[in-house]
């Protein structure tokens, strides 16, 4: 029994001494501590959701929200928001961004307009309590495998944004990227908006290279800057403008992000690869 005490003791040592002398120890205990957390959170804010909604209902998303927001704190990261404006646009429309990690949930929370909620691979469901307040919050699920029926999943999703006032956050690259740049754009994201006649605001996060670096073990503190971009209209646009509003939205989102990125790695030195 004397044994069993000692170990929560030695834990309690040894972690900030590796903490302190160890950057691929700080990579690994970081994104643990991440993935942990998010989990008892969301094991937190289910009794909440159920509570306050009943069940499934996209208001969920403000106690998710609220939830997440003090993360940051905890892993050392500071977010720079500029472009708020553009985000004070009435009635629905359709975000989208890149995605370089699940960090990026993040950012995400950390501007996510009322009545917002995204759309995710249907995997994210089986995640166990987060997939659960993913669910909750109103998530819209799709099969990337089968593109029909992603299609038909987000038709619905164009109907029922008019008809529930609801906004939806779209990661058009349709996976996690930190290759330094973006990935060629789906265009789902581009029919999502014309179909519900609804306009697009693009909004970018800057390079995460600056202080996570995958291959390289490493997880620093760093600042990540967000840039709201300014609503792009689709009213009057068909089925056949979608690849040059998917063309011209990865133009302006491109530009931002190899804008914002390298002022970051100017003022704090090259970045390693
Ligand atoms: C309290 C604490 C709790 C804490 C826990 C966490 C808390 C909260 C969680 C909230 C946050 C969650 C964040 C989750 C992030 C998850 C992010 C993801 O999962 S990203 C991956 C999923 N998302 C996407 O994939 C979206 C983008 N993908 C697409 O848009 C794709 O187009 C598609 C999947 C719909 C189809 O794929 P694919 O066939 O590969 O794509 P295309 O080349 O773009 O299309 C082929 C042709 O089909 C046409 N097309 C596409 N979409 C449509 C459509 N909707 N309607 C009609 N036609 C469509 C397209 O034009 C192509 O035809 P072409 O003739 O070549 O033009
Ligand atoms: C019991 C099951 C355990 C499952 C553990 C997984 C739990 C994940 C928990 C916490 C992280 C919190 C953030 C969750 C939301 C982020 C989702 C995400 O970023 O999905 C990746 C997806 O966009 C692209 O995936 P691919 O790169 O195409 O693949």
């Amino acid at each position: 029994m004397d044994v069993l005490w000692m170990i929560p003791l030695l834990l309690l040592m040894i972690i900030p001494l590796l903490m302190c002398t160890s950057s691929t120890f700080v990579f690994y205990f970081k994104k643990f501590f991440y993935v942990a957390w998010m989990m008892v959170l969301a094991l937190i804010a289910i009794p909440l959701c159920i509570l306050k909604s009943g069940g499934r209902d996209i208001e969920n998303m403000r106690i998710i929200r609220f939830m997440v927001r003090h993360v940051k704190y905890l892993l050392g990261l500071r977010f720079e928001v500029s472009g708020w404006e553009h985000l004070q646009t009435e009635g629905p429309y359709v975000v989208i961004s890149n995605h370089q990690s699940s960090l990026d949930v993040l950012g995400l929370m950390e501007i996510l307009p009322d009545r917002c909620t995204t759309i995710a691979k249907k995997e994210l469901v089986y995640a166990g309590t987060v997939g659960l307040i993913c669910w909750l919050g109103g998530i819209v699920f799709i099969n990337r495998k089968k593109t029909s029926d992603a299609k038909s999943v987000m038709a619905d999703a164009a109907k029922t944004m008019l008809d529930d006032q609801i906004r939806l956050w779209v990661f058009p690259e349709g996976t996690r990227n930190q290759n330094g740049d973006l990935l060629p754009f789906k265009k789902g994201a581009f029919h999502l908006a014309v179909q519900a006649q609804v306009p697009i605001i693009p909004v970018v996060f800057s390079s995460y290279s600056n202080f996570y670096l995958r291959k390289e073990k490493q997880f620093k503190s760093g600042v990540i800057r967000l840039k709201i971009l300014p609503k792009i209209e689709t009213k009057g646009m068909t089925s056949d403008d979608v690849s040059s509003l998917s063309d011209k939205s990865f133009d302006l989102m491109r530009a931002a992000f190899l804008d914002i990125s390298d002022s970051i790695t100017r003022s704090n030195g090259p970045v390693r690869h």
